[in-house]
């Protein structure tokens, strides 16, 4: 399933942030990070994309369909949407929430069958949540949330996952397993759209990239490209370098101690 968007724009209301001309396409089996700075609309594009908020202009096509033209459940079918982690509106138990994500393969009356619980609880173990099954939502922690809500998404068995930060409320060893996570879910076939506050990430599970920046596209490409130098630093307004060790894996580290940029000109 190819996500294609063009020319995306969006605004808020009168003097709030537009988003404007964004693009990209998205294959099946690749991970497409967008990265950038607090406020830059990386959630607002999201929503867009999952028809949450309706674009000013552009279009969104999902194998060449306008998802405006696609009922909730066709899209739900297509995409499944991980928000970050939001405070509990009911008092759901957490294997109830990951049943939730069977919706669009039910009837309206439908219950969730056994099968729909074996995949629900399946999904639950593949992030490492299936011992809070029984627990209420309102009652685990942020990470184990955001975990939940992961699940939740791939019960929908969607062929494209939207992820906002998922690995906002991770510790370091749960943001690992996300990662791993991701690259075999890009291995099975899914395409994977993940916005994320960590260059690290995209540089580990990442294909390719967009940045944004005060809602315009500040850069695209191979996410190789996030390695050249200043490059994080122009996006960012802080000095970064890139470390690379010897197996080749990359790093990012903060220059605490060198003058930082005065401009946002990428190289
Ligand atoms: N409901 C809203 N009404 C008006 N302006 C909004 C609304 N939601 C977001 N904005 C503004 O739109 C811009 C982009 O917000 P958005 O949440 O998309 O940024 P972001 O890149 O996801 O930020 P962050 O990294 O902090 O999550 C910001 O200037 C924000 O203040």
């Amino acid at each position: 399933m190819r996500l294609a968007v063009s020319g995306l724009s969006f605004a808020h209301g009168a003097g709030a942030q537009r988003l404007e001309n964004i693009g990209f396409v998205l294959d099946p089996g690749e991970v497409l990070c967008v990265l950038g700075p607090n406020g830059a609309g990386k959630t607002t594009l999201l929503r867009c994309l999952i028809g949450a908020l309706t674009p000013s202009g552009g279009s969104i096509l999902l194998d060449g369909r306008p998802v405006a033209s696609l009922s909730p459940r066709a899209l739900a079918r297509g995409m499944a949407y991980v928000p970050q982690a939001t405070q509990p509106a009911f008092g759901h138990l957490v294997g109830e929430m990951v049943f939730m994500g069977r919706s669009p393969h039910l009837g309206r009356l439908d219950m969730p069958g056994r099968a729909d619980r074996a995949i629900a609880m399946d999904c639950l173990d593949r992030v490492g949540l299936a011992h809070l099954a029984e627990r209420p939502f309102a009652a685990i922690s942020g990470g184990e949330r955001q975990l939940c809500l992961l699940a939740r998404a791939l019960a929908q068995q969607a062929r494209l996952l939207i992820l906002d930060e998922p690995a906002a409320s991770l510790d370091f060893g749960n943001q690992l397993r996300l990662l791993d996570l991701v690259a075999g879910l890009a291995r099975d076939g899914l395409g994977i759209l993940m916005v994320t506050h960590h260059p690290d990430h995209a540089l580990h599970v990442g294909n390719r990239f967009i940045a944004l920046r005060g809602g315009q596209m500040h850069g695209a490409g191979p996410v190789a490209d996030l390695a050249r130098p200043g490059y994080l630093s122009a996006l960012y307004g802080r000095g970064i370098r890139i470390i690379r060790d010897a197996d080749g894996t990359l790093a990012c580290a903060p220059l605490f101690h060198s003058p930082q940029p005065e401009s946002n000109h990428v190289p």
